[in-house]
């Protein structure tokens, strides 16, 4: 008999299917982890941008996080885009109510398109409720530049930037540099000892639309696997990687989604 381990995306709807709550789900499926979802926000979007957001109640969305704590449970949770402080506390709320673990929050701001998915001046509530809860938080190179007020430019930017992430509460963070310039990637990961590089060749593609979205998905689906973080990373970067390399050609106009069926069932 099958036991599959449980996961959670808390985040929102992207309605073209390459990032937010859909990216995750795909990704959740490759790893073979069961996934949920308590939808944040509903927004209409395609390769080219965002036309229009529908914020979800926070009742609601603190009732989606209740529903599935009591009867199904989470071994890890994946925290996507929140579009207000109303939001991010009624997922602190339920964070704590529910003793969530396994948190990786990936620190939404600005699509790729540019569009803001969190309300302008709010960024400071989710650094102040969430990043002390967090397992894992995982800025991109301008919301890791916004979080620690500081400016990245260098490697040593990007190290002074984590260590001031880090003071704000979280247990690990994962610098992100797909916005870094030159030929090759590096994200930086720092469990508050040592710091590790995940370096690879740049993909020369204009198909990276969640690509965020997807990495911090497979963290979770991994972790939720019992794998150690660094290992997580790891798998989640080979993972993301392939997906960038495997990207379909024909979706959209604009920057379009990652392949997500990959199968990583079997990888540990
Ligand atoms: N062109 C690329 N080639 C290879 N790896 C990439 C490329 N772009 C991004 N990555 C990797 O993908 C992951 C996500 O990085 P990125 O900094 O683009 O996230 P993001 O800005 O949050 O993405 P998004 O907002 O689209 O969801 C990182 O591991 C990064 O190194
Ligand atoms: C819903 C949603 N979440 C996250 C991102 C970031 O890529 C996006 N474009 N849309």
């Amino acid at each position: 008999m099958k036991r599959l381990f449980k996961t959670i995306t808390i985040a929102g709807s992207d309605s073209g299917g390459g990032a937010g709550v859909q990216a995750d789900i795909k990704t959740f499926q490759a790893f073979d982890v069961y996934g949920m979802s308590a939808i944040t926000a509903i927004t209409s979007q395609n390769t080219t941008g965002v036309s229009s957001v529908m914020n979800v109640s926070p009742n609601v969305i603190y009732d989606q996080i209740a529903m599935v704590s009591k009867d199904i449970g989470i071994d890890a949770c994946k925290i996507g885009m929140l579009a207000n402080t109303e939001v991010i506390d009624a997922v602190f709320k339920a964070l704590v109510d529910f003793k969530i673990q396994n948190i990786v929050l990936d620190p939404v701001m600005v699509a790729k398109s540019g569009d803001y998915l969190l309300r302008r001046g709010d960024e400071n509530s989710l650094v102040k409720k969430l990043l002390p809860l967090c397992f894992l938080v995982t800025p991109n190179i301008p919301e890791a530049e916004l979080i620690s007020q500081t400016s990245i430019k260098t490697k040593e930017d990007m190290i002074n930037s984590i260590l001031e992430i880090k003071s704000l509460g979280p247990k690990n963070v994962l610098l992100k540099g797909g916005h870094m310039q030159g030929d090759f990637l590096t994200d930086i990961l720092y469990d508050g000892i040592d710091f590790y590089e995940f370096t690879s060749k740049k993909v020369n593609s204009k198909n990276t639309h969640g690509t965020g979205c997807t990495l911090s998905a497979a963290i979770t689906a991994s972790l939720a696997r019992g794998n150690s973080l660094y290992e997580a990373v790891k798998i989640a970067k080979k993972y993301t990687l392939e997906a960038i390399k495997k990207a379909p050609t024909n979706i959209g106009q604009g920057h379009g989604p990652l392949y997500h069926n990959l199968n990583f069932s079997k990888v540990n």
